[in-house]
Parts: structure tokens; sequence; C-alpha cells
């Protein structure tokens, strides 16, 4: 199997998938556990992290900036920091990963020096003004391209006390981003939300409690404000736990086969917020008429290539800002899941309707999916390819964002391939 082949049919696999593939660590806390080590004084070992190209961008941005970032095997970074970022000779080029774009350009505002933080084509596209302009309001010289990367800062040390207000709407990593920045403030530093929502709370939770184990105190106000005091961070051995959202196509690919596949860590063992959709997938076949994907907005595309083969029909809400993803992900799982057969997604509104059908399972509808460079397309479509002969994943690489292991794991149960040039 080669994934760099341009794309890879699938040979349903026609009996259960069962054996034992662990996820890798989470993209998510692999990135705020680089970024605080980095800022730390002092080497922290990261052990169980996350190898990919979302990672990889974040250590080669903190490797720009002045720390040293050793990786002594395949899961671990050894992170020496200075307690301080040095403004790096060059643009920081973070591709297509948004935990990195958004905590970074919070992160180098205390720079002494000017930064400039940009992403690839796609990220160009996923919108960062909220940020911007709450590191404006703490009297930051910082721009943007009329609301999108690249961002231009002319840092002059580090924040001041104050309460910034932040809209999280479009995406809860711009709290995250000043979370994290504000404990190396000079004064504590309050968060608000303005705005009634924001999509996955339980990310912001995942800063929080990742800021604590490097020396953080962080203390939740109210459902909308958090305070936090002046600390700067403390190196730390730090163990990651494995991405929830990468185990939902295992226990996608488990439910929808009917086999066994030992993760290795129970479900309530996670502490992401995609690992509440467990529940639903075990719920399978009968998953419910309406689920509201704000909380768990990474397994969306897991759950609605799930939904295809239901007993019935599903809606999919709360999920507008999936359109900002790495992709519009609304719009791609209609329009793909409508390859398959027409009318199998549509949108409505922000909503994604999946139409159920069943009989889907054990037909032989060769099918090219486009995946737009999303990940999440990508594997989230290779579960249809488990039950549905002919489906093809165009760009299979682009799973490296998040789970360069992805294919291997899935051919470890038995799954295998043909490539297309
Ligand atoms: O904070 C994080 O680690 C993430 C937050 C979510 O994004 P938004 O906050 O942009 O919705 C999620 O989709 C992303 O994969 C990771
Ligand atoms: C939205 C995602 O990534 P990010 O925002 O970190 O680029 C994702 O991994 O599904």
């Amino acid at each position: 199997m080669d994934a760099r082949a341009n794309g890879l049919t699938i040979k349903a696999p026609g009996r259960p998938l069962t054996g034992r593939v662990t996820p890798p660590g989470s993209k998510s806390i692999t990135n705020r556990a680089l970024l605080l080590a980095a800022l730390a004084r002092g080497t922290s070992r990261l052990t169980g992290a996350l190898k990919s190209d979302d990672t990889k961008l974040m250590a080669q941005a903190l490797r720009a900036m002045g720390v040293t970032i050793d990786e002594p095997d395949a899961t671990s970074f050894t992170v020496t920091g200075t307690g301080r970022l040095r403004a790096p000779a060059a643009p920081l080029f973070l591709g297509n990963a948004g935990t990195a774009m958004r905590f970074l350009t919070a992160a180098v505002t205390m720079i002494d020096g000017t930064v400039v933080v940009d992403g690839d084509a796609h990220m160009r596209k996923r919108p960062i003004g909220p940020l911007v302009q709450a590191l404006r309001s703490l009297g930051i010289d910082i721009a943007d391209s009329n609301g999108y990367p690249p961002v231009t800062v002319h840092g002059r040390g580090p924040f001041s006390a104050g309460r910034v207000e932040i809209d999280g709407g479009l995406s809860s990593q711009y709290i995250s981003a000043l979370l994290m920045a504000a404990a190396c403030g000079t004064g504590p530093v309050e968060v608000a939300l303005t705005g009634s929502e924001i999509g996955a709370r339980g990310y912001v939770d995942l800063t929080v409690a990742a800021m604590r184990a490097f020396g953080a105190e962080v203390e939740q106000l109210d459902e909308a404000a958090w305070r936090v005091q002046p600390t700067g961070y403390r190196a730390a051995d730090f163990t990651v736990e494995p991405d929830a959202s990468a185990a939902t196509y295992l226990w996608g690919a488990e439910v929808l086969t009917g086999g066994a596949i030992d993760l290795g860590v129970p479900a309530d063992a996670f502490t992401q917020p995609d690992a509440k959709a467990q529940a639903l997938i075990a719920a399978f076949p009968h998953l419910p008429a309406v689920i509201d994907g704000s909380q768990m907005q990474d397994a969306v595309p897991t759950l609605a290539v799930l939904a295809a083969f239901n007993r019935t029909p599903v809606r999919f809400t709360g999920i507008a800002n999936l359109r900002v993803k790495e992709c519009d992900r609304v719009s791609a799982l209609a329009t793909e899941l409508s390859r398959i057969r027409p009318g199998l997604g549509r949108e409505d509104g922000d909503d994604l309707i999946v139409a159920s059908d069943p009989d889907l399972a054990g037909q032989v509808l060769p099918t090219r999916i486009e995946t737009y460079a999303d990940h999440r397309i990508a594997m989230s479509f290779a579960l249809a390819g488990l039950k549905i002969g002919g489906i093809t994943i165009l760009d299979p690489g682009c799973v490296a964002k998040t789970y360069p292991g992805f294919w291997d794991a899935l051919a470890s149960l038995g799954v295998t391939y043909d490539t297309v040039d």
C-alpha cells in the first residue's frame, strides 16, 4: 500500500474486522504541550505524542524561534526552552494546522520583534480575524489580511495585565490561544467570551488542563470567563493521551463490520471532546434522528458516513463552523455522500441531512471520493469502503495531517487496497 498514490481503492473485507490498533497521540494535546514546553524554562519530556504534519509544523516553528526540540523516538519530544521565544529569521509556515496557526499567533506577540505567521492556501481561507482583533485590543500591533492569514505581529514583549474579550463562535482555538499566551503576561489576564456559543468547549478544558500541567494558574470565573495568573510555565514530563478523533474511525470500523477492535484504551479514559462520539457510534445502526455535532465536531464526518448505513436518516445540527475547517466539511460530506448514491447527503442551511440506506452494504458502487486535502474526509469515507465495493479515496496521503499510519492501521486489521495512479 502506497499512501503517495493518487488514489486507494478499498477492497471491502466482507467480514468483521478484529485486532488491536492503538490510535496515535492526540494532535490537540501534542500541539498544546509542545507550545507550553517551549514557553517554559528547562527541559520537558513529552511521551505518547503525535508525529504528523500538524505537530511537525508546530515543532519546526518553535525551533525557528530558538527552542531546542529533540525527537528521541517515534512518539517522544524533548523540548528545552529558555522561557521566551526569539524572533524567527523568516515567516513561520504552518501549513493547514489550525492549532499551530492560532496558538502561535497569540504566543508570538510576546516576542520583541516582527513575526509573520502564515499557512498554506487552505489556511489562508480559515478566519483568524476575531483572534487578531482581541490581541489588538490588548494594545498589540498586529495585522491580518482581511481577517485571514498571513498575520504580521510587531511584538514589544509580554502581554500586560488586563481583560480581553473574544468571540469563539468560529473557532474555540482563539480562546485557547489567548489563555495559553496569557500566563506569560506581566499581570493577571482575564479572558471573557462574547457571543453565546463556542463549539467544542471541551477543547478549552483541554487547554486549561495542559496549562495547569505546566504550572499555570487558571481559574474559571464562570461559564464565559477565565482568569490567568502571570506565572509563566514550568518544564514538565507530560504524557499525551491517544487521539479521540482518530479513535472514531476505529470505533466506526468496528460497528460497521460487526468486529472487535481493541484500541488499548477505554472510551471513558479520553479527556478529548470527540470521545463523546463513542456512545453514539455504539448505538449504530440506531443512530438518533438528530445529532448535535457542536461538542464533537471532528467526529461529525465519521458519524455522517456511518449515518449512510443507519436504519433511519440523521440530521446533523450545530455544525456551521465545519465550513471553516480544512475544507467546507458540510458541503464536502453532502457532495461526496451523494457521489456514492444521489441524494445520500444534502445540506439544509448549515445542517447536513444524511438519508440512510442500509442496503448500500454489499453493493459495488465504483466511486472516486474527492478529499479536498482534508484528512477527515479521507478517513471517514474509508469507512464506506469497508461496506461498499469500489470506493476509491483520492489523495490518500492527506491523512498525514493527523494520522500518518491510518492506512497501515486498517491494513493491519486485514483491509487491502488497490492503488490508483
Ligand atoms: O483546540 C483544538 O485542538 C481543536 C479545536 C477544534 O477546532 P475549532 O476550535 O476551530 O472548532 C477542532 O476542530 C480542532 O481539530 C482541534
Ligand atoms: C479541524 C481540524 O484541525 P485544525 O483546526 O487543527 O487544523 C481537524 O483536525 O479536524
